[in-house]
């Protein structure tokens, strides 16, 4: 939930707002948006220049009591957040939300019978902040009322469906503000229409507007009775139909189908019906879907004026200047200059019902809407791009952050398209290969294309060819760590008609995240992980911190050394080491595959030569790493590898199934996700009763604890809780453990001390990710043994874990099964002083 108040008074805080919502006078006259960093915890942080709150708006005691007047005995808890003085409408029970006057957060039910449409609409207007499984948060901002207009919601749709979910009448604050950031926003559209590009929009008085700007109107075509370029002027604007999208199929979602899946129709329909008596009873018909709705109407005019193809950079810049951002959509289908390629998706293909959603808002008016579809690790981001890819039909160029990525799509396209393998090409420092025919598939990374230091001639040659022409669609992979700079060289050296950025974590550490919606687009679609695993498309992951006691002597040299010490003294703590050994020796036993994470490198080795296991880190060969891999895939006797940071993407390891961190780099929110992505694929997530498990080991009252609730951020807000565990059952006494005797602790930190500062550094992995997947499955098929593999029978309470730990809990519940476990009551008044304080803030 957002930050509880703290007691100042409301006066102060309302001053405080008072700055958020003042238009920054011009201290950066180029950005189109207002940053203020010193409140960055508020909703409007990011204001449109044009968008001109009046702060006393926010002043909620003009609607009636404000909170300093209260006298009950509870509202001095809520702080500034007590709403109990709205006017909540007398079927309010029947309504899922609740929307903060104040800062435009927005609360949902998540247990309304209605709250899987108000979330769709929610997804669509607001940004998700917190998804667990009761309660949700989201909130307002310029951005994600952006992207709600560009998918087509229009500002009075938006306001009319939220005053239908909400218990309290929207306040006005929040209608103005709404009015204000949809106002010019998605109400202009940059259109390529038979070659010629369009300036469109819905409301000719917005073009007019447009055209009194010297700019725009230099860059004006004029057309006489014969089509021809003419200078005489006409002030009259071109006049169409809206394309209503209503012949446009996406690949792969009638196709394939079979018994099962005429099953799941049957139950759709059920569920359909269901929804619809639903709708009925609450008058809630959300309404998003009112685009679809209107393909059944007359077709809504759309007004244009044509303009230059070498203006259009111009003119793109002007409008975002003006607050009049430009949508870009390409209109594929009356797209005759660039060749078509022959590319569908095979008839074994079935795209996942959430990936034809995302799909849906991409396509959803015919034409292909530049913008941004965030789907969790392992959801199958591949196949939405290639789809978007087949239902274009045009060449495209697709980039991704390393070589092995690059290779990993090429296959991907061969597995699910019918495309000629001569009509995909691969563009790296080793491989220059164009595509044969007219239209294709160039496959590239980032660095190749963005880097302008001296090429080789080859690549400077495939440089030109791609620069040279005009690309049907620029598919964008992992759009959250590629640095801005980065995507604008990209983006304005390479023509490409329809942008999509395709990402899991839509969170950067730095904040540029919102470079992404100008340089790309809007986001037009973010699943729910927690929906997606309880459908079984993701696994259900425990996810755990076990807390390690530092030994004395440990925790004293903690306390005089310099950081970097600091960090390898918490990492090889002989506690944690005994943790990890005891959960590696506790799920091979239930026949899990285990992969332990280590940053630190030095960690990583010592870790497991001590333990007689397999490591993989920046050094170690390619031939090693894909026998090492291998083995773990296929081998019933490697269970457990150890993996530095250059596993942290794109492996793909289906079989893994338990992940042990024992050091990670501070606080990375993103870094947190993508190792879980790690075990998000595991192969048995369809199994009865599966589960797979996260285990973060941190030494207790070190810095340590702080990072690790820092990175763990991201998922909690995903819905997943963390468990703590303070004790693993039976470690203290069992003899076998490493590091038993204090002798040995003492030779252990002794050794940890004469480390050398250069070992103590963080690998530092420029290529994201270098270690591959084993994509050469037949090889490694015939070493395999099949039914060797075991996997031991256990009990729902093992399964939890419950056997032989003792959990608490401190974050929110998702209602997982630890939370059931017995030895959790009571448990939770154990918190450190870091995680109370951290709970005091939440
Ligand atoms: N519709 C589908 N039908 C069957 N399998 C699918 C489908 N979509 C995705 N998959 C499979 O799911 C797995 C994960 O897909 P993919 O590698 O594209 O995930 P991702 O979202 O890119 O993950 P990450 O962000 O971790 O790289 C792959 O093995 C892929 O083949």
């Amino acid at each position: 939930m957002s930050s509880i108040a703290n007691g100042q008074s409301r006066k102060r805080k309302m001053s405080g707002e008072n700055k958020v919502f003042l238009k920054a006078e011009s201290s950066d006259e180029d950005s189109d948006v207002q940053l203020d960093s010193t409140l960055q915890n508020k909703l409007y942080v990011l204001v449109p220049r044009h968008a001109n709150l009046d702060p006393s708006a926010l002043n909620t005691s003009h609607h009636g009591v404000g909170i300093d007047q209260k006298n009950d005995f509870v509202s001095h808890i809520f702080g500034n957040e007590d709403y109990t003085w709205l006017p909540l409408k007398s079927d309010h029970d029947s309504r899922p939300l609740w929307i903060s006057p104040e800062n435009g957060h927005i609360i949902l039910e998540g247990f309304s019978p209605i709250a899987e449409q108000a979330q769709d609409f929610l997804v669509a207007i607001s940004e998700p902040v917190s998804r667990p499984a009761h309660i949700h948060e989201y909130k307002l901002t310029p951005y994600s009322l952006y992207a709600a207009v560009s998918v087509g919601l229009e500002t009075e749709d938006i306001i009319e469906v939220l005053n239908r979910l909400s218990k309290v009448p929207v306040p006005d604050s929040i209608t103005q503000f709404i009015r204000q950031c949809t106002l010019s926003y998605g109400k202009v559209k940059l259109v390529l229409k038979h070659n010629r590009y369009y300036v469109e929009s819905a409301h000719p008085e917005t073009l007019q507007m447009l055209l009194k700007d010297s700019n725009i109107s230099a860059g004006r075509v004029y057309r006489d009775e014969n089509d021809q370029p003419t200078t005489e002027e006409n002030a009259s604007l071109t006049v169409s139909s809206k394309p209503t999208g209503k012949d446009l199929t996406i690949p792969g979602i009638q196709k394939g189908k079979d018994a099962k899946v005429d099953e799941i129709d049957k139950k759709k329909q059920e569920l359909e019906q269901q929804r619809k008596e639903e709708d009925k009873l609450f008058g809630a018909v959300v309404g998003i879907d009112k685009e679809d709705e209107e393909d059944d109407d007359e077709a809504e005019q759309v007004h244009s004026f044509e303009i230059q193809a070498d203006q259009v950079e111009n003119i793109k810049k002007r409008c975002n200047e003006i607050d009049y951002p430009m949508l870009e959509e390409y209109d594929f289908r009356n797209d005759t200059t660039n060749p078509n390629l022959e590319i569908d998706l095979k008839p074994i293909t079935v795209i996942r019902p959430y990936q034809e959603k995302s799909l849906s808002k991409m396509f959803g008016n015919g034409r292909a809407r530049s913008g941004i579809i965030v789907l969790p690790c392992g959801a199958g981001k591949t196949l939405v791009g290639i789809t978007a890819a087949c239902t274009i039909k045009k060449s495209c160029l697709v980039l991704c952050t390393s070589s092995v990525s690059v290779m990993q799509w090429k296959q991907q396209f061969l597995q699910w398209s019918n495309i000629k393998e001569n009509q995909i090409a691969v563009f790296t420092s080793d491989q220059k290969e164009r595509f044969s025919g007219d239209a294709g598939i160039v496959i590239s990374t980032y660095s190749m294309v963005a880097n302008k230091r001296k090429r080789s001639y080859d690549a400077q040659k495939m440089m030109d060819f791609l620069e040279s022409r005009e690309w049907g669609f620029l598919l964008l992979d992992e759009v959250h760590v590629v640095p801005a700079n980065m995507f604008r060289t990209v983006v304005t050296t390479i023509a490409a008609h329809a942008k999509l950025g395709l990402t899991a974590t839509l969170v950067r550490e730095d904040e540029k995240i919102d470079d992404l919606n100008f340089l790309i687009g809007p986001k037009l679609y973010e699943a729910n992980w927690m929906d997606l695993a309880s459908k079984g498309h993701i696994a259900n992951v425990q996810c755990a911190e076990v807390w390690c006691p530092m030994t004395p002597e440990f925790y004293a040299e903690y306390l005089l050394e310099n950081t970097r010490k600091r960090t390898l003294l918490y990492v090889m703590n002989p506690k944690k080491f005994q943790a990890c050994q005891y959960l590696i020796r506790y799920h091979e036993e239930r026949g899990d595959k285990i992969i332990v994470f280590s940053d630190n490198v030095h960690a990583l080795v010592e870790y497991a030569k001590k333990l007689q296991k397999p490591y993989i880190y920046g050094g170690t060969g390619q031939q090693e790493r894909m026998r090492i891999l291998q083995n773990f895939q296929y081998n019933p006797i490697v269970n457990t590898i150890f993996l530095s940071k250059v596993g942290d993407t794109s492996i793909d390891l289906p079989e893994a199934t338990c992940l042990i961190q024992i050091s990670s780099h501070y606080g990375s929110r993103r870094q947190e996700a993508q190792r879980l992505g790690r075990i998000l694929r595991a192969k048995r997530r369809n199994d009865e009763g599966f589960n797979a498990f996260f285990y973060s080991l941190v030494s207790k009252d070190t810095q340590e604890m702080y990072y690790s609730t820092k990175r763990q951020q991201f998922l909690i807000d995903q819905g997943y809780a963390f468990k703590v565990i303070t004790n693993l059952e039976g470690m203290d006494s069992d003899p076998t453990l490493v590091f038993k005797t204090k002798n040995e602790q003492m030779d252990l930190l002794k050794s940890v001390l004469l480390t050398n500062e250069a070992d103590l550094k963080d690998e530092d992995v420029r290529e994201l990710d270098d270690v591959g997947r084993i994509t050469d499955r037949k090889v490694a098929a015939k070493n395999r043994m099949p039914g060797l593999v075991k996997r031991s029978t256990t009990t729902s309470k093992s399964l939890a874990g419950g056997d032989n730990m003792a959990y608490m809990e401190y974050s929110r519940t998702s209602g997982g099964q630890f939370a059931k476990n017995p030895r959790n009551s009571g448990a939770s008044k154990e918190h450190h002083s870091l995680f109370k304080k951290h709970l005091k803030r939440k």
